[in-house]
């Protein structure tokens, strides 16, 4: 039982039964399969947990005091969402004895700019998007801070690794006396498809595609071939590592040509193949060595670098297949051989299940 349901239970045993009341920000790809995950709870004891009381995306909310059905939420924000606003979460949460939830499955500037005064209002926030953790430490700061003066959660399995115990694995070594020493590996699931499968042959521009409509690219794609998607998600783990670095201390390779991250978003599909010959010339280099490319970070002697490196096959990080993420983590007892978490690391319907269990972890 956490502390806040525990709290709650000594107060009055109906408040420490009554589900939670939850607000879901983002009905894109992955907050649709948490509608869907949600939707097959239904009439399970997990469901009977939950109240899914308000969601929105980013041009319709709707709010139900005695709960929304999860399998009509899309077609409801459609026809019958009103505009929404962020200040408008506080108060749709308010009643009711549950404890209080945001599962932000957008990727907002916004809504991660709201995580700290959530949290420090009594609502826990579980979170997919890395603009919370993972851009200036000021902002991680305030959440940390936040999260002691509200006795709130801030659940981020989802931020790295699409729910991947990676966050989880590197606190619990720190919590037995651990210090954590290096840590390397792939962090995008996207870019793990792209060079599991790029071929040299067909151009790279078409498997981005496929990348972004199978659902494992950021919205825009940019934000994970110019590396800034694995420079949050690095950041996130360092901090967790204990290493408080700010983001501009990451030396990021990015695979973006200056011509195509200059354009405006609705440009960008077009302007793709702009990718094709210089990661053509990379695959070539790497064939002829006999080796693969991966697009690699790695935290080392309080250093972190991002960008695309050429492995020997048999290398520990060039395995993997999919969108698998391969994490080496070196820390006190995993000081020869390093710990190696490996898994998909994109996709909708991993990440929804993240924010679930981080959401069912908080409630205890
Ligand atoms: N797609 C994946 O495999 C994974 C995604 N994530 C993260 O999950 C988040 C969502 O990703 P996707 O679902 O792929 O993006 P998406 O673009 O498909 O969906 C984003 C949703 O957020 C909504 N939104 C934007 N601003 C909003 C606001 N102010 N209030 C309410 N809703 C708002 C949009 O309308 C849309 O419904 C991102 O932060 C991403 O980094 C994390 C792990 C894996
Ligand atoms: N775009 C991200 C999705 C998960 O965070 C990735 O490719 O890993």
């Amino acid at each position: 039982m956490s502390a806040v349901v525990a709290e709650l239970a000594a107060v009055s045993p109906q408040a420490a039964r009554a589900p939670a009341r939850v607000a879901l920000l983002g009905t894109g790809t992955v907050g649709r399969a948490v509608l869907e995950r949600l939707a097959s709870w239904s009439g399970t004891p997990l469901g009977a947990r939950l109240s899914l009381v308000y969601a929105a995306n980013s041009r319709h909310a709707l709010g139900g005091r005695f709960g929304l059905l999860p399998e009509g939420v899309a077609d409801l924000l459609q026809h019958e969402g009103q505009p929404g606003r962020l200040s408008a979460v506080e108060a749709v949460l308010q009643g009711g004895y549950g404890p209080r939830l945001v599962v932000d499955a957008t990727a907002s500037e916004d809504v991660a700019a709201h995580h700290a005064r959530w949290l420090s209002q009594g609502i826990h926030v579980v979170t997919a998007c890395k603009l919370g953790q993972g851009t200036s430490l000021a902002r991680w700061q305030a959440i940390r801070a936040a999260c002691a003066e509200g006795g709130t959660c801030y659940g981020d399995s989802a931020t790295v690794g699409a729910g991947l115990p990676l966050i989880r694995s590197i606190r619990e070594l720190r919590a037995g006396g651990d210090r954590i020493h290096a840590i390397a590996g792939v962090l995008s699931g996207s870019l793990a498809w792209l060079f599991n499968h790029y071929d040299g042959l067909r151009a790279f521009s078409g498997f981005v595609r496929e990348a972004r409509e199978a659902g494992y690219t950021e919205p825009d794609p940019r934000d994970d071939l110019s590396g800034e998607d694995v420079r949050r998600k690095i950041v996130i783990l360092a901090r967790a590592a204990g290493v408080e670095l700010e983001s501009h201390d990451v030396d990021v390779s990015s695979l973006v040509p200056a011509a195509l991250a200059q354009l405006p978003k609705a440009d960008v599909d077009a302007a793709l193949p702009q990718l094709d010959q210089p990661l053509r010339d990379h695959f070539a280099v790497a064939y002829r060595n006999g080796e693969k490319l991966r697009f690699i970070a790695r935290l080392e002697n309080g250093k972190v670098r991002v960008g695309l490196e050429s492995l020997p096959g048999d290398h520990p990080l060039a395995g993997g297949a999919g969108t698998d993420n391969r994490v080496a983590i070196w820390s006190d007892r995993y000081s020869r051989q390093p710990l190696v978490i490996q898994g998909p690391g994109a996709g909708a319907e991993v990440t929804a299940a993240g924010l679930l269990d981080d959401v069912l972890r908080i409630l205890g």
